[in-house]
């Protein structure tokens, strides 16, 4: 799903602030992103979705080599991604509902359908009365599950998820986690960046854990016990 071999990256002609990064996501895999702020976890999800060119090493990304893949065709890479944003980037001026459906319409779905997939899944993430509201006039845990459900709606390979729990109280976060794990289940593989400890103690599973951009330990937790 997604190999990285020895990869460095650099903002700018700053310092690299990942380094030597190798590792395997194995396809329906869900692992765990940890690591102090500034560790580098927001970066490395920039470069699992294509938004940043690693400075060296290389990264396969769905049996393709990046660097050698034409950049016109990294969008289509790009479409079967689904991203939670730490900072959400929800479209201001689309209602809740129109940036839920974005990803459907991008995909050339029919209408009625994707009207109402997404109202459903808006409902589901306890938004029935939001669908019509724009991002501005929600709570940042509301923008947040918008944000959620906007990112699983067209069932993507790969979930990357940036501290998607950080703004919501713990049954919407268990909720949500359910929810991926649903898409888990399902074939969908998992990387969800988080500074929540318990989180990741609860979900068990596979752990990315960084210090200072480099990989510091890998664990395996036990099976996970989904809360109720
Ligand atoms: N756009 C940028 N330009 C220059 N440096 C950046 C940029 N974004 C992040 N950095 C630097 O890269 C390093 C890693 O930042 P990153 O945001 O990836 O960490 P993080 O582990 O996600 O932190 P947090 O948990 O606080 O979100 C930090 O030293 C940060 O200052």
């Amino acid at each position: 799903m997604i190999r990285f071999e020895n990869v460095g990256m650099r903002y700018g002609t700053g310092p690299e602030i990942l380094r030597d990064l190798t590792f395997t996501v194995e396809p329906g895999a869900c692992w765990f992103l940890t690591g102090a702020s500034g560790a580098g976890k927001s970066s490395l999800l920039r470069l699992m979705y294509l938004a940043h060119a690693p400075s060296r090493g290389l990264i396969n990304l769905f049996d393709r080599d990046i660097a050698t893949t034409p950049r016109d065709e990294l969008p289509s890479l790009r479409r079967q991604i689904g991203v939670v944003f730490q900072d959400f980037r929800l479209v201001p001026n689309l209602t809740a509902l129109q940036n839920v459906a974005l990803p459907l319409r991008i995909a050339g779905k029919a209408e009625s359908e994707v009207r109402q997939h997404a109202v459903e899944l808006l409902r589901w993430v306890g938004l029935g009365p939001f669908v019509d509201h724009f991002p501005p006039a929600l709570s940042g845990g509301q923008q947040q599950r918008v944000a959620i459900a906007r990112a699983v709606i067209a069932q993507p390979k790969l979930l990357l998820a940036d501290e998607p729990t950080g703004n919501l109280d713990e049954e919407m976060g268990n909720r949500l986690m359910r929810l991926f794990m649903e898409m888990n289940k399902l074939g969908t593989s998992i990387v969800i960046a988080t500074h929540n400890e318990g989180l990741v103690r609860r979900h068990g599973g596979r752990v990315l854990h960084l210090v200072d951009g480099e990989l510091a330990d890998r664990t395996d937790h036990p099976s996970a016990s989904h809360p109720s």
